[in-house]
């Protein structure tokens, strides 16, 4: 393979495992989830196994079968598929990396772990560089999740000298708020052609401001054609309608986070938010 590979830029869906009414993984649904992403949301990238594919509540061996099912059929529709291999054990962790290679994916990424934390930079890269080392001919990825992992290390931090370190590293996925943090991963690195992919989905238009290449996140399933027109509006400098954009796609997940564990909406419950979001009837500008 040739490296570095294409830089992964746009969206990224965060994939759902999609699972049977006995917890089962439901694969047969893989392939028409590859298509509905490809034609109905235009996006083209996956991330598998992270925090909405439940990757760490799922077992080893379902984790590489979900990973390889994802690839198969992802082939010649989709541009890339990478695969979050972070896990406790670090020995679980190679073994999955070491499988993403050899199953053809285009990057791996990795959580700190959230158990027994890494409480400096230099552990936290340590254990990086081990994974990233199981898979040396495939991008790399640092996944910061503070709120989930209780690893507070700034990513700002962690980047500093991180190639010299990992020659993998490619870029970070920043799923965090903090946007001096992030806005300074951008600004110490422009010499580097990393992807800075942001993670919370509703500050995108914030996170793009600041640099961000592109995003990987859960709503992209789903409003990920309506982010597009997003990035579009941005790219254009089209700011006030990027914003607009922006509060539509806030409007829809705050109702969605209003809902919390009730998130079962009754078939005659008239939602509306979403509704004006999805209609385009608010957006046809
Ligand atoms: C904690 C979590 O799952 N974050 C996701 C990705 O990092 C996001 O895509 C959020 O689901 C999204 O921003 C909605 O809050
Ligand atoms: C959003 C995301 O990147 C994840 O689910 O891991």
């Amino acid at each position: 393979m040739a490296f570095p590979k294409k830089k992964l830029q746009g969206l990224v869906a965060a994939t759902i495992t999609p699972m049977t009414e006995n917890g089962e993984i439901n694969f047969s649904v893989i392939g028409q989830y590859v298509d509905y992403l490809v034609k109905e949301q235009g996006v083209k990238n996956i991330f598998v196994n992270g925090t909405t594919g439940e990757g760490l509540s799922l077992s080893i061996s379902e984790r590489r079968q979900v990973a390889e099912e994802w690839v198969t059929k992802g082939k010649d529709k989709l541009d890339q598929v990478v695969i979050h291999v972070g896990a406790l054990s670090l020995k679980e962790s190679q073994e999955l990396a070491q499988h993403a290679a050899e199953i053809g994916a285009d990057g791996i990424a990795v959580i700190a772990p959230f158990f027994l934390k890494p409480w400096t930079k230099d552990i936290l890269i340590n254990f990086l560089k081990e994974v990233a080392a199981a898979a040396p001919a495939l991008p790399f990825y640092y996944y910061h999740i503070p709120a989930l992992t209780g690893v507070k290390i700034r990513a700002e931090e962690l980047l500093d000298g991180i190639q010299d370190k990992i020659p993998t590293f490619q870029g970070l996925k920043f799923s965090d708020t903090d946007l001096l943090d992030f806005g300074q991963c951008v600004d110490q690195n422009r010499q580097q052609q990393f992807a800075f992919l942001f993670g919370v989905d509703e500050q995108l238009l914030s996170a793009l401001v600041m640099g961000a290449t592109g995003a990987v996140g859960s709503t992209y399933n789903y409003l990920g054609k309506k982010t597009n027109q997003m990035l579009e509006a941005f790219e254009r400098k089209d700011l006030s309608l990027a914003l607009n954009y922006q509060f539509c796609i806030q409007r829809f997940i705050n109702f969605v986070v209003k809902l919390g564990k009730k998130l079962k909406v009754s078939k005659n419950q008239r939602a509306l938010p979403l509704e004006d979001c999805l209609s385009h009837r608010t957006l046809n500008y």
